[in-house]
């Protein structure tokens, strides 16, 4: 098969990062290929020179054999190359018609013509399988539904090579569906697709070849994924062998120190019950608006509770405002962590220390300096954060990497005694996901409550003493170690059309305070699959293992 598409010897540095290293690899007209590696390892930064963003310091492009050199966006999408950013790039205020054909929209007598546009628009999405009225505003649409619009586009500058850089991971089951078929057709079509993720389950699913990035260099390409076994991508990818990824330890039983009663307020149904043990990982899970995320904002204050108490080693935490759970020793990382938390052109130690800075001063700043300098260091060394230094500003760090300076902000917290992680891995490489589960292990190991809220079952059940299970706003079942298969917990968080019937062993979680203790033996039947399931937010209708 001829190369379409060829990397080669590519280099792009900034200073004091070797963003990509003499790369070199092909992708093939009507082939997906996958690109694998850690979080910084220069993946999109390829991608920023194929779409002309970047201009590599060295090497050559070739787009179906010819030397191409873009200086702009615009000179890649005419040579037929389309990028699917994480961030996407539309305007808001704008239709999905006008998005789709925007700079290229049709004229009547020398005016746009709107009516055109959104006929034309109207065929392709119908063509495509795609459920959008092109008249809709982008701002009033999903994530998914913007990378839908994305996609059409490519689709009509009649684009040959279409790259994603982590298009799922903020897209539920069935839209992830939607795209793969997509994929899938566009790659039947005989088009080249450059596919980036962080989950190896669906890179097996999606991609015929794959090549893997370590620290800006190629480590290899394989030409057939299908033949490649995960433990030799991961240990490819983060360059050392990872075993147990979940890295999960047994705790001695200790007493209850979070007991959440009644709790109650706007997007939770009713009082809610549970309690937290010292020591202990709880793990709570649940589909999409299942009310996790709401309810921990409420024991968090970020939203006002209507009633209910919270007893933290039994001392009730004023309803008020974070400030109120923080001073109490409670800390919530929050799902949406770049948009609620990052301080775009603050260094990585800033970052890290704001909240430390608020709360110490001893000392003077000399000394406030030199603190706040060894926990930055500390963390960056802990987390693995890819970083030249510490006083590198955090908008130039890669995605993942500007997730884990957050992630070390929260774990930085002094006097932390409740640790409330919502989707903690989200966009964060095999190699990271098991440097935080360490953490999580260790902050549990210190006698802390750890409550884990994740999408991804099978690090719920890695890494969990206990699980708990939300299903529309309320808290339908709880299962201790032992018996939180893959199958029981979606029994509980599936509506109940789709259950069968309760099988012995489940406890209803009613009466959360008096809940079972800390289940700390290995897991028998259950054992937990393998990492990177990413069910993202709507788990398949039919419990199944789901692991490459
Ligand atoms: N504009 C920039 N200035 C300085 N450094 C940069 C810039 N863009 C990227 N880098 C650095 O280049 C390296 C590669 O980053 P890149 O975003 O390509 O990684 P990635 O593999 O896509 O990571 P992730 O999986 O986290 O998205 C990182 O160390 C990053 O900090």
């Amino acid at each position: 098969m001829a190369a379409y598409l060829e990397f080669d010897q590519v280099c792009k540095f900034f200073p004091g990062v070797k963003a990509l290293n003499g790369v070199s690899f092909s992708a093939h007209a009507g082939q997906v290929h996958g690109l694998l590696g850690e979080n910084g390892a220069g993946k999109s930064t390829l991608l920023k020179i194929l779409g002309g963003q970047y201009k590599p310091d060295g090497g050559r492009l070739l787009v179906d054999g010819r030397e191409r050199h873009f200086h702009s966006s615009k000179e890649a999408i005419a040579a037929g190359i389309a990028i699917i950013h994480q961030e996407l790039q539309y305007v808001p205020e704008l239709t999905v018609a006008e998005n789709v054909l925007l700079g290229r929209m049709p004229t009547r007598f020398g005016f746009l013509d709107k009516q055109k546009a959104h006929r034309i628009v109207a065929e392709k999405l119908a063509a495509i399988g795609v459920d959008l009225s092109p008249s809709a505003k982008l701002a009033d649409l999903s994530i998914a539904q913007r990378q839908m619009v994305e996609i059409c586009k490519a689709i009509m500058q009649d684009a040959q090579v279409i790259a994603f850089d982590e298009p799922t991971s903020s897209l539920s089951h069935r839209e992830t569906e939607i795209l793969f078929r997509l994929v899938k057709e566009l790659r039947d079509d005989g088009r080249t697709l450059i596919y980036i993720s962080h989950r190896l389950e669906e890179l097996y699913e999606l991609c015929d070849a794959c090549t893997i990035f370590r620290d800006g260099r190629k480590i290899v390409t394989h030409e057939v994924m299908a033949d490649v076994p995960r433990e030799r991508l991961i240990s490819d990818m983060v360059g050392r062998e990872l075993t147990d990824i979940y890295d999960y330890r047994e705790r001695p039983r200790r007493e209850a120190r979070l007991q959440v009663q009644g709790l109650n307020g706007k997007h939770v149904k009713g009082p809610q019950s549970f309690v937290v043990h010292g020591g202990e990982v709880l793990g709570f899970f649940g589909l999409v608006g299942a009310g996790r995320s709401e309810l921990m904002r409420l024991l968090y204050n970020a939203d006002t509770r209507s009633g209910g108490t919270v007893l933290l080693d039994g001392v009730p935490v004023p309803a008020g405002a974070p400030a109120d759970a923080i001073a109490a020793g409670i800390v919530l990382c929050p799902e949406d962590r770049k948009e609620q938390g990052i301080l775009a052109t603050a260094s990585v130690a800033e970052n890290i220390n704001i909240s430390v800075r608020r709360n110490d001063l001893r000392g003077g700043v000399f000394l406030r300096h030199k603190r706040e300098a060894a926990l930055a260091d500390e963390f960056i060394a802990r987390l693995r954060i890819k970083t030249p230094n510490r006083r590198q500003e955090i908008r130039l760090l890669s995605g993942g990497n500007q997730q884990k300076v957050i992630l070390a902000r929260w774990l930085a917290e002094p006097g932390l005694k409740v640790l409330i992680l919502d989707e903690p891995t989200r966009g964060i490489d095999v190699g990271a996901k098991n440097d935080i589960y360490r953490i999580i292990h260790d902050v549990a190991e210190r006698g802390c409550c750890v409550i884990v809220i994740s999408s991804e079952l099978p690090e719920v059940l890695g890494i969990s003493d206990r699980v708990i299970v939300m299903r529309e706003g309320t808290i339908c079942g709880e299962l201790p170690r032992a018996q939180a298969t893959e199958t029981e917990v979606l029994r509980l968080a599936l509506p109940d059309a789709a259950v069968p019937a309760p099988t012995a062993g489940i406890a209803p979680a009613t009466a959360a305070v008096t809940s079972p203790p800390v289940a700390v033996g290995t897991r028998t039947a259950g054992a937990p699959p393998a990492p990177s399931a990413a069910t993202n937010t709507e788990p398949p209708a039919q419990p199944t293992r789901s692991i490459a």
